[in-house]
């Protein structure tokens, strides 16, 4: 028997441009899909294409298409059941796609992976009991990401970015972290960041800790310490192209467990989304958690 596919479609992923597409997709999708029971669903708010995932019946494969916001709500529902995760990326950052190798495919080469290509399994994370996919960060760049909520609505893309790290560096006053891994205390004292990932990249491309592996049952974790104004604003370049990873001020750990505890509660948000923030996060992989449509492994 065929299996079931359900692509759940986010029209408001890369910034809207997937509502635009809505007709042209459906097209696509069809055509590519001959022979397969293949359904086409369009999330109508946040946090929609969990229970449409939820709702998928066992074994069907369900196709995330937008950014890895829309990923991260299908990875919530698919997690702990036998069904099979695809991904049409076509969001403003898709580090999981570039985590799985399926971010170059073009758009009917990921469909047709996600109908047809054999899956393979790949860790996922899970922050105080809630799945992720491809990353978690706390600190700096979640109280960006927070600020860019607050900004006026004129401002877009890079001004709106820039308007928001500023926005945090006027405020900064880093809160004090306590790092264990497997109970053991591996790093305390002032931090900027905390980045627990199962993929090398978020943020779209940053390569934050690029010898981060999918699917060998570590999260990789990276710590920036005590980091002056200017500090920050010096890194950022070499964050980019991944040139930080020998800062004096950064340190890296991997592992299957850690506990993060801080002297105050501190926005984080997981694969790019807000999270109610926390002054302690307990983190663990979860090794082979979700099989995925067109990862080779
Ligand atoms: N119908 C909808 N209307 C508005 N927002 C929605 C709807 N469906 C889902 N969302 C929200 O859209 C947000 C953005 O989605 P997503 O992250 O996939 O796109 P993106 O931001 O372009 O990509 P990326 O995270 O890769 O940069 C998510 O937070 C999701 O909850």
């Amino acid at each position: 028997m065929s299996p079931y596919v359900l692509f759940v479609v986010n029209p408001a992923a890369g910034r809207g441009r997937v509502g635009q597409m809505l007709e042209r997709l459906e097209r696509l999708i069809h055509q590519q899909a001959s022979g397969l029971k293949v359904e086409v669903a369009v999330t109508q708010r946040p946090g929609h294409a969990t229970e449409l995932a939820q709702q998928a019946p066992p074994q069907s494969r369900v196709v995330a298409v937008g950014g890895d916001g829309t990923v991260h709500e299908v990875v919530r529902g698919l997690v702990g059941s036998d069904k099979v995760l695809g991904v049409v990326p076509i969001g403003s950052g898709n580090d999981f796609a570039r985590m799985v190798g399926l971010h170059r495919l073009g758009l009917e080469g990921a469909v047709e992976a996600a109908l047809r290509a054999p899956a393979q399994p790949v860790d996922l994370g899970l922050v105080n009991q809630q799945p992720y996919g491809a990353s978690l960060g706390i600190g700096f760049d979640a109280a960006v990401a927070r600020k860019a909520l607050e900004a006026p609505t004129f401002l877009r893309g890079m001004p709106r970015y820039l308007y928001s790290l500023f926005g945090v560096l006027r405020e900064l006053e880093l809160p004090h972290l306590e790092l264990y891994q497997d109970d053991h205390l591996v790093y305390q004292g002032p931090s900027l960041l905390v980045a627990l990932m199962n993929a090398p990249t978020y943020g779209g491309g940053i390569p934050i800790v690029p010898q981060a592996v999918p699917t060998d049952g570590r999260l990789s974790v990276a710590v920036a310490g005590r980091f002056s104004r200017l500090g920050v604003v010096g890194i950022l370049p070499r964050l980019l192209t991944g040139r930080h990873v020998h800062h004096p001020r950064l340190r890296f750990f991997q592992g299957e467990a850690f506990l993060v505890r801080f002297d105050r509660p501190v926005p984080a948000h997981t694969d790019g989304e807000l999270i109610p923030p926390s002054s302690e996060y307990r983190v663990r992989v979860l090794p082979k958690g979700l099989a995925v449509a067109g990862f080779a492994g």
